[in-house]
């Protein structure tokens, strides 16, 4: 029987993560109510894409993947922070998250806004205590800046913004990718790039990286909008039809679902293009790209 070398990698390395996750948030000397909550939507069961990214990433380098489990938990908590603060009643409203009901219902509003604050600035510091046999202080103060510029007003928050106040309106292709990009892509190409860094790239291999990394960070959110049409509640973890409810801009309503579709696989194919120039072992970060174009799991 064959065993697919991603279902190892993942089967190791989610638990890695998820480890460092717990333990940071438990060792806070912090109200109790707070750590739960922040705990409540850490384990509510994410697939870990991203810290998946940059472990694969490494070890495309030939590096531990091992090295890289407190940038990518940095990195989880960032992503954590957005989906309680996305789900709340002044932005998506959502009731469900991760098949769980949302942090903002069980912890209430505040809390669920503080909880969100915490595992952003944690993110920071985990960022800020890498041992420095991992990463050196110019690869950390590295890390931190492009973390800050990815999650930040000129990433994720940005993007976010322009999707808030793009609802309703008819946009055009270009201003829906400026929101894919930013709301989803950059935090997805900072995993990627994380891992390049912490092996110190050389620059051409960066902006190879780079480009793998635009493409599939667009591909995840166009399958977003494509499993909000025609997926089930279960694979989503939480009800079908949000966007069109929430009259969202989406591929599939500005190309029909058939283009949404097209724009997906192409995105996928550029993506694998990316990588082939890399001439890094590159099994892992294509088995993943190649989630990404199914996210059935
Ligand atoms: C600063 C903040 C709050 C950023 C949120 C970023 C983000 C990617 C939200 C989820 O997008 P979505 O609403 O398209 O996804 P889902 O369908 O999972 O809610
Ligand atoms: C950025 C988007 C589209 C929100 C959901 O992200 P994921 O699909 O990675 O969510 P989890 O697996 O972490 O729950």
């Amino acid at each position: 029987m064959r065993i697919d070398p991603l279902d190892t990698f993942i089967s190791h390395y989610k638990p890695l993560v998820e480890n460092r996750l717990e333990n940071a948030v438990t060792q806070l000397e912090a109200p109790e109510s707070l750590k739960n909550s922040m705990l409540y939507s850490l384990q509510a069961g994410g697939k870990r894409i991203r810290p998946l990214l940059l472990f694969a990433t490494l070890k495309a380098f030939g590096y531990k993947p091992e090295m890289g489990v407190d940038t990518a938990a940095a990195i989880e908590m960032i992503h954590t922070y957005s989906l309680i603060h996305d789900d709340l009643p002044s932005m998506d409203d959502d009731d469900l998250r991760r098949g769980k009901p949302t942090n903002h219902k069980v912890y209430g509003e505040a809390t669920a806004i503080l909880a969100g604050d915490a595992l952003l600035t944690l993110a920071f510091k985990m960022v800020g205590s890498i041992d420095p046999e991992t990463a050196d202080a110019n690869v950390k103060l590295a890390l931190i800046n492009t973390l800050s510029k990815a999650a930040g007003a000129e990433g994720m928050v940005g993007g976010q913004v322009a999707d808030m106040e793009g609802e309703g309106e008819k946009l055009t292709l270009k201003e829906l990718e400026y929101i894919h990009i930013n709301k989803t892509g950059r935090l997805l190409a900072y995993s990627v790039l994380a891992g390049a860094e912490i092996a110190q790239a050389n620059q051409s291999v960066k902006d190879k990286l780079s480009q793998f990394a635009h493409h599939i960070g667009l591909a995840f959110q166009i399958r977003d909008d494509i499993l909000d049409l025609e997926g089930t509640e279960e694979q989503i973890g939480k009800p079908i039809g949000s966007d069109t409810e929430n009259e969202k801009n989406t591929y599939p309503s500005l190309l029909s679902l058939e283009g949404a579709k097209k724009a997906l696989t192409e995105h996928i194919s550029q993506a694998k293009q990316a990588l082939s120039t890399t001439g890094l072992d590159t099994t892992l970060l294509e088995q993943i790209t190649d989630l990404i174009g199914l996210r059935n799991s």
